[in-house]
């Protein structure tokens, strides 16, 4: 295998039942890269994280973890860390005691196994004494992260690792998987939230019923050629409208205006369209007081992927 993959899977197949969850999936995540998994529910996210944790095995296909073959037991693959569904914690202990039993059910000793350090790099440190029953969903994730770093993995398997976590708490976390992958780890996480993907990740791929609809680097997929829409706040909301619908390339949604009474303008357009609609407003005198996309460009491109792949399975379906 290629020494510098971290996950190599080909033609990975799952079923629940009659529900197929994941459909001859490839994926290659190469060491150090922090690889993000997108998708709308139900998509197969949560079953392919806990085929990397071995919580479950692939009906076919061909796993490779760290350059070591998957077989049919259900154990997590060594050097491989991670959670699904949030971190299991026992409630009537504390951070650190939560993360000195673990290391004790893995037969590290307790007082080098790194607990402080680890709650330091996730911002619990001044929570360590507390009982974690109070503990908030962003302040459990963070300890359920520190908790991977206890056993300095080679692989990060995180489902949701950002879910309610507040800004210092996101700070943090960023800082942690950041600072992993710089250091050779690999990291898999999942998450609707696209400011964390692409924030993170060099490369994502995006599932659709089971199926791969994507997968590379983010520029990529950011520099597709397709159209976005845009929200333009000008000096004359109504003669940019009128200018707008006259102009080439450019088209208005039916939501085109973009709320604030009227005020905001959106306008669906390739990028060299929009850059022509810029020019007609302001030689018109209008001037141009903000512009943006609606939705960031992974988003966009998220949007329109899973949308073609609905339409086409039910094409499919329909036998049209
Ligand atoms: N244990 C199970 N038994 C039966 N069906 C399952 C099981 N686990 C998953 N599924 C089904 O497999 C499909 C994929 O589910 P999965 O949880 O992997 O999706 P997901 O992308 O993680 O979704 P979400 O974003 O909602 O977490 C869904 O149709 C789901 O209902």
């Amino acid at each position: 295998m290629d020494s510098q993959l971290a996950i190599r899977a080909r033609g990975i197949t799952k079923c629940f039942g009659d529900v197929v969850a994941l459909d001859g999936v490839d994926l290659h995540v190469t060491q150090g890269q922090i690889h993000g998994l997108v998708g709308p529910n139900g998509a197969g996210k949560t079953t392919l994280l806990g085929l990397l944790l071995g919580l479950a095995v692939a009906d076919s296909g061909r796993l490779e973890i760290l350059g070591t073959p998957v077989g049919r037991a259900f154990e997590a693959p060594g050097g491989v860390a991670g959670f699904l569904d949030g971190p299991g914690l026992y409630p009537s202990l504390t951070a650190r005691q939560n993360l000195a039993a673990l290391a004790a059910l893995r037969g590290d000793d307790t007082r080098s196994a790194g607990i402080d350090d680890a709650l330091e790099q996730v911002g619990l440190a001044d929570v360590a004494e507390d009982r974690t029953r109070g503990f908030s969903l962003g302040m459990r994730q963070r300890l359920g992260l520190a908790a991977a770093l206890l056993s300095t993995p080679r692989l990060l398997v995180l489902d949701e690792p950002c879910n309610g976590l507040d800004p210092a708490g996101k700070k943090h976390v960023h800082g942690v998987l950041t600072r992993l992958a710089r250091e050779g780890t690999s990291v898999v996480l999942s998450s609707h939230r696209m400011d964390d993907l692409e924030a993170l990740c060099s490369e994502v791929t995006i599932l659709a019923t089971g199926r791969i609809v994507f997968s590379g680097p983010l520029g990529k997929l950011a520099a597709e050629n397709r159209e976005l829409d845009y929200r333009l706040v000008t000096s004359d909301p109504e003669r940019a409208r009128r200018l707008a619908a006259g102009a080439p390339g450019i088209h208005l949604p039916d939501d085109a205006t973009g709320g604030q009474g009227g005020a905001v303008l959106v306008v669906r357009a390739l990028v060299p369209a929009l850059d022509d609609l810029v020019v007609r407003l302001v030689r018109d005198g209008i001037a141009l007081r903000e512009l943006r996309p609606v939705f960031s460009p992974l988003e966009a491109a998220f949007l329109a992927l899973t949308e073609q792949q609905k339409t086409d399975a039910e094409h499919q379906e329909t036998g049209r």
